[in-house]
């Protein structure tokens, strides 16, 4: 079965053919980095790296890009209030969204380029744009000529002269038409700037993910994502750029995710009504916040709310405390006569749960289908002789739609002093065999679980962190 996905372009679901059999070129719009990730910002980070695992699991090779914007007016205002340097703040906030994404299950990206390291070629890519006369300098600025490019609102679904409609030039602006959008912003005294052949300046926000798709991608990619906010203007300008410069289609997917809402409004920065992934996973469980997200189909808006990630936690809980219960059942279970129908079931149930997926990555039937699952699994475990192969098939599976969607479908275990102390005897004995790569992981395995190792003349000491 194919893929299908809803293609924000052409207003449909479409099945899924990539450019090269086999191959996923995706990019996703990263964040700007002047704060700590919210909800909101993390909604696109979690499906986004869902709809990629789903693909790998699918046997496709996904190459996965998705951006930092790492200098820009918002980060320099920032930077400005707290007295601190643009690049020492834009690193403080790359190194906590890794450490926010990665709490909530999200792979890390191929490649996360940065504005400041891709300099080059934003510089080349306007200068290309120029040539081609779809831009202008006015006075240290570079625009985008807007209605140079013929379809220009063509991924909003509107029209220039509805566009035109709404649009002027505010004071201060340079450009020509009020539909023009900048490129190069000359820079203002003080501030952090690049050298160009416009005088030096930086870039405008749009032009980075053009330049940075060419550089990484290629002139045209399978799949572009970001949250529905990106559409317009973002994308759409993104679009204007690329395809005004190489004459091809930048992606043929694009994609992008509903709101995650507080009392129905957009949680946002501006509106100042957003919570911090930073905060909230102090409060509530990080797997609860994925598993919260994924409840719901990823173009779906989402009130969010405290009482409802309650309630995520108690169905997640479920699901895990399904599998313990199973991996005890298994260890005092025989082979059983009824292991046909069991397993049948077990195999309708996944075939299902990948039909919902195919479906545009129905994360949210997909996981009522996982409920399914855990309802015949306690429905088998009621029975008295329960099989070991059905047990273990049941436990396969609820794994198996853990790994797809990132959730962690197992109890903690909390790890013992004794298995901690063996570890280290196994660690020390695999150093003096030299076999330094199982050293490290046993190292890395235990940071995992919260346990740091310390070398120290008189040997390995160990504390839970
Ligand atoms: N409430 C939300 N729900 C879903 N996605 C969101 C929400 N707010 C922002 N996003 C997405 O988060 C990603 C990161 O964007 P960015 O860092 O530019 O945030 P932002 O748009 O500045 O946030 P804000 O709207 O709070 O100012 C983008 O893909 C954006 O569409
Ligand atoms: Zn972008």
């Amino acid at each position: 079965m194919t893929v299908s996905i809803y293609n924000t372009l052409t207003r449909k679901k479409e099945p899924f053919k990539p450019l090269e059999e086999n191959k996923v070129k995706m990019y996703v719009c990263g964040p700007t980095v002047y704060n700590y990730i919210h909800i909101g910002n993390a909604r696109p980070a979690i499906v986004f790296d869902m709809v990629r695992r789903y693909l790998d699991y699918k046997g496709y090779e996904v190459m996965y890009i998705s951006n930092f914007t790492d200098v820009d007016d918002k980060i320099i205002k920032a930077a400005n209030q707290l007295g601190e340097e643009v690049p020492a703040l834009a690193e403080k906030f790359i190194e906590a969204y890794h450490e926010d994404t990665k709490a909530l299950g999200v792979k890390e990206a191929d490649l996360h380029p940065r504005v400041t390291d891709t300099m080059e070629d934003i510089i080349t890519f306007i200068t290309l744009l120029e040539d081609k006369g779809y831009a202008y300098e006015a006075e240290g600025d570079v625009y985008f000529k807007t209605k140079a490019f013929d379809s220009y609102g063509k991924l909003s679904d509107q029209s220039i002269e509805d566009l035109q409609l709404g649009s002027r030039i505010e004071v201060g602006e340079k450009k020509k038409d009020p539909l023009d959008f900048v490129l190069w912003k000359k820079a203002k005294e003080g501030e952090i700037s690049w050298d160009s052949p416009w005088g030096k300046g930086r870039p405008g926000w749009h032009i980075e993910c053009s330049a940075m798709v060419k550089k990484y991608l290629g002139d045209t990619i399978d799949i572009h994502a970001g949250g529905q906010d990106l559409a317009f203007p973002h994308h759409e300008n993104e679009i204007a750029q690329s395809e005004a410069l190489t004459g091809k289609a930048m992606a043929n997917y694009w994609m992008h995710n509903g709101y995650i809402k507080v009392d129905n409004e957009k949680m946002s920065k501006s509106l100042g009504n957003f919570v911090l992934v930073h905060d909230i996973i102090k409060e509530h469980p990080a797997d609860v916040v994925r598993f919260f997200m994924l409840q719901a189909h990823y173009r779906t808006p989402i009130n969010f709310s405290s009482e409802l990630l309650e309630s995520a936690k108690s169905s997640l809980d479920r699901i895990k405390s399904t599998v313990s219960n199973l991996e005890h059942r298994l260890e005092e279970s025989a082979d059983a006569g009824d292991e046909e129908e069991w397993l049948k079931l077990i195999d309708q149930h996944k075939k299902t749960f990948i039909k919902e997926m195919d479906d545009d990555f129905n994360s949210a039937n997909g996981i009522a289908v996982l409920f399914d699952i855990v309802k015949e699994a306690n429905r088998c475990m009621q029975a008295e002789h329960s099989s070991k192969k059905v047990l273990s098939a049941f436990i396969g599976i609820i794994k198996e739609i853990g790994d797809i969607l990132g959730l962690t479908v197992e109890e903690e275990k909390e790890i013992l002093d004794e298995e901690i102390e063996a570890l280290i005897q196994k660690r020390i004995q695999a150093r003096k065999n030299r076999d330094f790569t199982l050293a490290d992981k046993i190292r890395d395995d235990l940071k995992e679980q919260g346990i740091i190792l310390e070398d120290t003349p008189q040997g390995t000491r160990w504390k839970r962190g």
